[in-house]
C-alpha cells in the first residue's frame, strides 16, 4: 500500500492553496464597503490612542478646579470635565486603556479556550467531559457580579477586570473550537496523517488549527466589542481606577454633570458606540467573506464528476448510441460509503433508462438502494458518499463533471423531486407561497407577481380548492395530503423533463394515496414527463408505472414492462417479492374515478 506523501509535495500544494485562500478572503473583505469603513474607524481610533502623547499636551488625569466644566476653547477643543480635565486628552488616553484592556480580555479568553477546545475536541473521553462540565459551570455564573466583586475586593485595575472577563467568556471560545475540531477530526485526511506517523501536536497545527482560525477571528472581534461595552459599564458604576483614563470613567463623570454640561456625555458615548458597532459590523463582514470563500467540502462524488471517468462501467458499451427519446441513461452507477476502515457499496452497478413520457418504477425491499440511486441522480448524497458511473446522460448531455451551479440549474428546473415526507420538506417559518415562489423566480426569471400567478394556477391544477388561502398559509395550517399537492405543484412549476418521486405516498393517509398517485400520473401524461417512482409497493407499480426495475442489495436484478413483470417474473427475488406482496394484499380498486379528487384535478 502506498501512503500519500503528507509532508512532501502535497503539503506544499496545500500550503500555497491556504495562502491563496487567505489572500482571497482579504480581497473579498476589501471589496465590502462596510468592512472598509469599519477597518478605517478602528485604525483611526487605535492610531489616535497610540499617538495620544503627540496629539495633545494635556494631562488626562490631572484635575484643575479652575477649569471645571470649561467650555470649548483653543486650549480645550471639546471643553473640560467636572474636575477640569481636558476631554480630548481623556478620549485619546482613555482609548489606550479601553483598547488595551479589551485586548487583555481577548488574549485570556483565547489562551484558555483554544487549548481546552483543541484538547477536548481531539481527545474526547473523560477530559472532554470534565472540560464541558467546567465550561457549563463558568457560563452559569453571572459575569457582571463576579466582575463587581473582583473590582471591589481585589483590584480596581481595568486590566485585571478584563483578564477576569476573558476567563469568564473563555467557555464560548472553548465551545466554538471544540465544535470545529470535532467536525474535522473524523476526516479521512486526519486519519491519513495519523497513519503517516505525524504527532498529534503536528496534526493539530497543520490540519485542525486552520479550520479553527476563521471562526476564532470572528469571535475575537465580538469579544473585543463586548469587553469595551462591559468596561464602560463597570467604569460608569464608578468602579474603575481613578488613575486610569477610560471612556467608561468619562461616562461616569459626564453623568454626574448631565444637566450642567450634557455634551460631556456625547463624546465618550459616541466613541464607545462607534468602536463596538465597527467591531460587530466587521465581524459580520468577516463571516460573510469567510463563508463566501469557504472551500466546499470535496465530495467524493464531485471528484468522480470532475475528474476522469471511473474505469468502472462500460462507458462505450451499453450506451454507445442513445436514442432520441431516451431522457435519462444511467450506466453502471455505484455509490459507496466509508465503514470501519473499508467501504460499503450500497448501489452496485445500476444501469437504467427512462424514456420521455415514461414512468419507471424502482422497487425493492427497504435498504435495497432505491433512494440512494435516486439521490445520486439528484446530486444530493452526503459528502462521505463516493459516486462513480460509466455514463450519466440526461436530455442527451453528460451530467458527470457538472459543477455545483450547473447541477443547481438542472435541479428544480429540468429534474424535479417529490419527497417522501411532505411536511418535513416545508419550512415551518415561511408561507407556502414564499417557499414555492423563490425557485420559480430564480429558474424562470419572472417577477414576484408573475410567479404568484403561475403558482396559483398550479395549486388549482393539483387539486387545491382555495389556492389563494393555501398560498398565504404556513405549513402547519394544511394537511399532509395538501402539503404533498403543494410540493408536487412546486416540483412541476418549472416544467421539468424528469420527476423523481421517492415513495411520495408512504407518509400519507391511505385515502389520499390513490389521489396523489392519480395526480402524478395525470400530470406526467399531460406534460410528457419522464418519472422515476421509488416505491416498495407493487400495487403502486401496477397503478402508474410503465416499466419496473427491481433492486436487491444495491443491484438491479430485473427490468421489464409492468405487464411482463407481473405475468412472467424471471428473477427469483422478483418472484419472492411479488408473492410476499400479493399474499397479504387486498385487491386495489381502480383509480379511474377517485371520489375525493376534486373535479378540476381530473378534468384539467
Ligand atoms: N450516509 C450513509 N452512510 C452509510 N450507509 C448509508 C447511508 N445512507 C444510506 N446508507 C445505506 O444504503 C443502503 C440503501 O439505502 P436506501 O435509502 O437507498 O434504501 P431504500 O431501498 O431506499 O430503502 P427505504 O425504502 O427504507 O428508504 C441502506 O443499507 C442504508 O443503510
Amino acid at each position: 500500500m502506498t501512503i500519500p506523501p503528507i509532508d512532501g509535495t502535497v503539503t506544499a500544494t496545500a500550503a500555497s492553496g491556504e495562502t491563496a485562500k487567505r489572500r482571497h478572503i482579504v480581497v473579498r473583505l476589501l471589496q465590502d464597503p462596510v468592512a472598509i469603513c469599519c477597518i478605517f474607524v478602528l485604525l483611526l481610533l487605535t492610531a489616535a490612542s497610540v499617538l495620544a502623547p503627540f496629539l495633545t499636551d494635556q494631562d488626562p488625569i490631572k484635575s484643575s478646579l479652575a477649569e471645571t466644566l470649561a467650555p470649548m476653547s483653543q486650549q480645550h477643543p471639546l471643553g473640560a470635565d467636572g474636575v477640569g480635565r481636558d476631554v480630548v486628552a481623556r478620549l485619546l488616553y482613555g482609548g489606550q486603556t479601553s483598547l488595551a484592556a479589551a485586548c487583555v480580555a481577548v488574549l485570556v479568553a483565547f489562551a484558555v479556550g483554544v487549548p481546552a477546545g483543541l484538547f477536548g475536541g481531539y481527545y474526547r473521553g473523560r477530559a472532554d467531559a470534565i472540560l464541558a462540565w467546567a465550561s457549563n459551570f463558568i457560563m452559569a455564573v453571572p459575569a457582571i457580579i463576579i466582575l463587581l466583586v473582583v473590582m471591589a475586593a481585589v483590584s480596581q485595575s481595568t486590566y485585571v477586570a478584563m483578564a477576569v472577563l476573558g476567563l469568564i467568556v473563555s467557555p464560548s471560545v472553548y465551545r466554538l473550537v471544540r465544535a470545529s475540531v470535532v467536525s474535522v477530526r473524523e476526516e479521512l485526511f486526519v486519519d491519513a496523517a495519523k497513519v503517516s506517523g505525524l504527532s498529534d501536536a503536528r496534526i493539530m497545527r497543520r490540519h485542525i488549527l486552520p479550520v479553527v482560525q476563521a471562526p476564532s477571528i470572528i469571535q475575537a472581534a465580538q469579544i473585543f466589542g463586548v469587553s469595551i461595552g462591559i468596561q464602560a459599564g463597570i467604569a460608569f458604576l464608578g468602579l474603575g481606577s481613578p488613575t486610569e483614563a477610560s471612556w467608561g470613567a468619562m461616562l461616569n463623570d459626564a453623568f454626574a454633570n448631565i444637566y450642567s454640561a450634557p455634551l460631556l456625555l456625547l463624546w465618550p458615548a459616541l466613541i464607545i458606540c462607534m468602536t463596538t458597532a465597527s467591531l460587530a459590523l466587521l465581524a459580520n463582514s468577516l463571516r460573510d467573506s469567510l463563508s463566501g470563500s469557504r472551500r466546499r467540502p470535496t465530495r467524493h462524488s464531485d471528484r468522480v464528476r470532475d475528474g476522469a471517468p471511473s474505469s468502472e462501467g462500460s462507458a462505450a458499451g451499453d450506451f454507445a448510441e442513445v436514442a432520441d427519446d431516451v431522457l435519462l441513461a444511467v450506466d453502471h452507477l455505484k455509490v459507496d460509503y466509508p465503514v470501519d476502515g473499508g467501504r460499503r457499496t450500497v448501489v452496485d452497478g445500476v444501469s437504467l433508462t427512462v424514456r420521455r413520457g415514461q414512468v419507471l418504477g424502482l422497487v425493492g425491499e427497504s435498504g435495497s438502494g432505491k433512494s440512494q440511486t435516486a439521490f445520486s441522480l439528484l446530486g444530493l448524497l452526503p459528502p462521505e458518499a463516493r459516486v462513480s458511473a460509466g455514463r450519466l446522460l440526461f436530455d442527451g448531455a453528460e451530467m458527470k463533471g457538472l459543477g455545483r451551479s450547473a447541477m443547481n440549474r438542472l435541479r428544480g428546473k429540468r429534474i424535479a423531486y417529490v419527497p417522501q415526507e411532505p411536511m418535513s420538506n416545508l419550512d415551518p417559518s415561511f408561507t407556502i407561497g414564499s417557499q414555492l415562489a423563490e425557485p420559480v423566480r430564480q429558474h424562470m426569471k419572472v417577477s414576484a407577481k408573475e410567479a404568484k400567478a403561475l403558482l396559483l394556477g398550479l395549486l388549482e391544477r393539483v387539486g387545491i380548492n382555495d389556492p389563494a388561502r393555501v398560498y398565504s398559509s404556513y405549513p402547519h395550517q394544511i394537511s399532509g395530503g395538501m402539503a404533498q399537492r403543494v410540493l408536487i405543484a412546486g416540483a412541476i412549476s418549472c416544467d421539468p423533463h424528469l420527476l423523481i418521486a421517492d415513495e411520495p405516498t408512504t407518509a400519507l393517509d391511505v385515502t389520499v394515496q390513490a389521489e396523489i398517485l392519480d395526480l402524478i400520473r395525470s400530470l406526467q401524461a399531460e406534460r410528457n414527463m419522464g418519472v422515476i417512482l421509488v416505491t416498495h409497493d407493487f400495487g403502486v407499480v401496477a397503478d402508474i408505472c410503465d416499466r419496473v426495475a427491481v433492486m436487491h442489495t444495491g443491484k438491479i436484478v430485473e427490468t421489464a414492462s409492468v405487464k411482463e413483470l407481473f405475468s412472467t417474473p424471471h428473477h427469483e427475488y422478483t418472484r419472492m417479492l411479488l408473492s410476499s406482496t400479493l399474499e397479504d394484499a387486498k385487491p386495489r380498486s381502480p383509480l379511474k374515478s377517485t371520489p375525493k379528487l376534486p373535479k378540476r384535478a381530473q378534468t384539467a
